[in-house]
């Protein structure tokens, strides 16, 4: 990976954020306790057994997105009141994404890594769900509307690829051949070139012209 520009977004090569997602359906109905607390850009975890036992995390950026919202009339998941504490979608790619956005219209090597355990979140931070877009699809969007927009005649190529790794196995999201829960939903958003919102099918040309302009990176 290259250096990245400097600018407001980028001081440092690597940024690490951590994102503390809503209970599942499972989790509410066990009657689940938070034993996470977010104060800054700094975490506690809670062991619910032992009330002297506490860890504490730092990271640069920190994402409560575990409670404090409603899912508004177009099915976007925002805040429930005007500068509420649960981090949205577009909250995460203000911090994250649009760095990596400036970085890219300059010719600069990114990377996007999520990790944690099944169902901790990944994909939604990622590509998103419905109209609330992740960081990928919220980027290519972004990008190629600057191509669209540039005023020069230089011509540009993305070159663009997203691996999964489990169980120790690298996985391409984009090969036809990948038959991963991800993948399959990966490709089945990016070919078909569509995002469904809300009842209505929108076509999303980010998908269209990544499948279109892209060169992978292999
Ligand atoms: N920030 C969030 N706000 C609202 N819902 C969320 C958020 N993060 C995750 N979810 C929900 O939690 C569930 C699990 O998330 P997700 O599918 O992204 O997990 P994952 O880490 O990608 O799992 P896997 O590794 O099994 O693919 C999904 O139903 C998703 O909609």
């Amino acid at each position: 990976m290259r250096a990245k520009a400097p600018n407001k977004h980028s001081n440092d090569c690597v940024k690490v954020a951590v994102r503390v997602r809503p209970f599942n359906k499972r989790e509410m109905d066990a009657g689940s306790r938070c034993i996470i607390s977010m104060v800054s850009t700094s975490i506690s975890i809670q062991d619910p057994r032992d009330s002297q036992n506490q860890r504490s995390f730092s990271f640069d950026y920190t994402y409560w997105s575990h409670s404090g919202f409603i899912r508004d009339y177009s099915g976007l998941y925002v805040p429930e009141e005007l500068g509420g504490r649960y981090a949205d979608q577009d909250r995460v790619f203000q911090d994250l994404g649009q760095g990596i956005l400036e970085n890219a219209l300059q010719g600069y090597n990114s990377t996007l890594l999520a990790y944690g355990q099944t169902g901790s979140g990944k994909s939604y931070s990622m590509m998103g769900y419905g109209p609330n877009k992740g960081l990928v699809p919220k980027l290519c969007d972004r990008l190629f509307q600057a191509f669209g927009e540039t005023q020069d005649s230089r011509q540009c190529q993305v070159f663009f690829s997203m691996l999964e790794i489990y169980n120790e196995q690298v996985v391409d999201l984009l090969s036809r051949g990948s038959r991963t829960p991800g993948g399959l939903r990966v490709r089945e958003e990016l070919q078909r070139g569509f995002y469904v919102e809300g009842l209505r099918k929108i076509p999303c040309e980010s998908a269209k012209q990544v499948l279109k302009n892209v060169k992978r990176t292999q």
